[in-house]
């Protein structure tokens, strides 16, 4: 690449900084996967702690502990922090 060239695909001006954000993008891939494999992982504990609980005669929800969740998240988060435990949520037990 020239400098005056603009790599399409990182979007860098220059080599140097195209390398660099090369060598970051693979990164944030292994992050995302590792979110991915986390979420589904999360999703599947959380359907068989409900399905245990009502085999044993007991509720689908238990909403004091999604508060606990939903405030954790919110707590390191943010605002953004709240709506991303609430999908997280949902993806476990399915929508309200
Ligand atoms: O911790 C539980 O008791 C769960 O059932 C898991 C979970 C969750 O996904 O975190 C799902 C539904 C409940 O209402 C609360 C929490």
């Amino acid at each position: 690449m020239t400098a005056d060239v603009m790599d399409q695909a990182t979007g860098a001006g220059k080599e140097p900084a195209a390398e660099r954000i090369r060598e970051m993008r693979e990164r944030i891939n292994e992050i995302d996967q590792a979110i991915i494999d986390l979420w589904l992982e999360r999703a599947s504990l959380s359907q068989e702690v409900g399905k245990t609980r009502m085999a044993s005669g007991g509720t689908r929800l238990v909403l004091a502990r999604e508060r606990e969740i939903v405030e954790r998240f919110r707590a390191a988060l943010g605002p953004d922090g709240t709506q991303v435990a609430l999908l997280l949520l949902r993806s476990g037990r399915g929508p309200l």
